[in-house]
């Protein structure tokens, strides 16, 4: 499984929060742009603004009618035309809001009846009794249409008002949820960071814990971990032991021991060249573990590491015989697995402790059933 590199993950978070920013951003544009507008448009054209068109209305045809009279007052047809404007007039000014709200109104209309019923009896109308009967209701009219257009702009204000408020809302929230947004973020982050902390420390302190510190190489626990590992497996141990160890720490100091276990070490798992895990299991002792796949070999690689350690000749002025550091080997094959690894284990360390008692300075490999098949005293080496 690849982890998203770090960058990628924090653009993901941040293309997340500014979408949504943006799309917020959008929406209020859009109502700015065309909602409200539309809106606005509509009530300047309908709404309680009825009163005023009608006024308006009203009040032209007053004029129209009004007109008709003072270009051919003495004219049947004229007279005729203007009796209809100002029935339209009257119907358009006969509705109720006029009458509760605008004083003027009763007055008006009493007077723009008066002049219906006389140029439908056929009056010629002087231009005084025009005026006296047009120029009240017009001038009511007109002032019903000013109330009205500053009732229009009181709603439009308002209205304008209302959406300015709206929108400061709505842009307020969408950069609270970008903040918050951002805040979750932080907080993921961090706790991702802590995980990964917390992961890192134990996997460094189980690596400490399966490790032997002085030579770095795994230590018993990493042995047996390992064995189980790979239960059912065919496998094979080599139980490597320093001669005359103590010897050694006695004339060189035991910081030369510590040394000469650094070096033997890697001298160890140079010679078994990368087949091998190696383990130290205490003291002077190291553990190689090792697959068997088409038989295991032992006697070879127990021969190689024995070569390469008289090819390196490390002195010893403790050792008893040759004034070198010697190896005894004891090797065994088991099958992976809690009784195999114990059954395995003993036999390698039968065969060291063989090794041991012919000498020292010898292996002995035992391979398959037969324990006693591949042995090789430890002095023929
Ligand atoms: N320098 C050093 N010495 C150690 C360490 N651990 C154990 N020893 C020493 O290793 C020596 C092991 O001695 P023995 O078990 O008698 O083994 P030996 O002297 O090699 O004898 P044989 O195995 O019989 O040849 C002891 O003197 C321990 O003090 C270590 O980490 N560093």
């Amino acid at each position: 499984m690849t982890t998203p590199r770090p960058w990628r993950r924090h653009a993901g978070w941040l293309w997340l929060s500014l979408m949504s920013f943006t799309t917020l951003l959008i929406l209020i544009t859009y109502e700015t742009r065309w909602v409200y507008p539309e809106i606005h448009a509509y009530f300047s054209q309908t709404g309680n603004l009825t009163g005023q068109q009608l006024a308006t209305r009203s009040r032209d045809y007053l004029q129209e009618g009004l007109g008709v009279l003072l270009e051919a007052p003495d004219d049947e047809a004229a007279r005729e035309q203007a009796a209809f404007r100002v029935d339209l007039a009257y119907s358009l000014f006969d509705i109720g809001l006029y009458r509760r709200e605008y004083a003027c109104t009763e007055p008006s209309l009493d007077s723009l009846d008066g002049l219906s019923r006389r140029l439908s009896a056929g009056d010629v109308l002087t231009p005084a009794e025009l005026n006296r009967h047009l120029l009240g209701p017009i001038g009511c009219l007109t002032e019903i249409e000013m109330d009205q257009l500053d009732r229009r702009s009181e709603v439009t204000s308002a209205f304008v008002e209302d959406t300015r408020r709206h929108q400061g809302v709505v842009l307020g929230g969408s950069l609270v949820i970008f903040l918050m947004g951002l805040v979750f973020w932080w907080m993921h982050e961090r706790q991702r960071r802590n995980a990964v902390r917390a992961t890192r420390e134990s996997l460094r302190w189980m690596g400490r814990a399966l490790r032997d510190p002085l030579t770095g190489v795994g230590n018993r626990s990493a042995l047996h971990e390992d064995v189980m590992a790979q239960t059912g497996q065919a496998m094979s141990l080599m139980l490597i032991d320093i001669d005359y160890f103590k010897q050694y720490n006695d004339t060189l100091g035991h910081p030369d021991g510590d040394r000469l276990l650094r070096r033997l070490a890697l001298l160890i798992d140079e010679s078994l060249a990368g087949q091998a895990r190696l383990y130290r299991m205490g003291g002077d002792e190291f553990a190689a573990l090792l697959p068997c796949h088409d038989g295991c070999g032992l006697a070879r690689r127990c021969e190689e590491i024995t070569e390469r350690l008289r090819e390196a000749a490390i002195a010893h002025p403790g050792h008893p015989e040759n004034r070198c550091v010697t190896l005894s080997i004891g090797a065994a094959c088991f099958i992976a697995g809690e009784a195999g690894f114990a059954a395995g284990y003993a036999a390698a360390d039968r065969a060291l402790y063989r090794v041991k008692e012919h000498g020292r300075n010898g292996w002995e490999a035992s391979e398959g059933e037969d324990a006693q098949a591949n042995r090789v005293d430890a002095n023929q080496a």
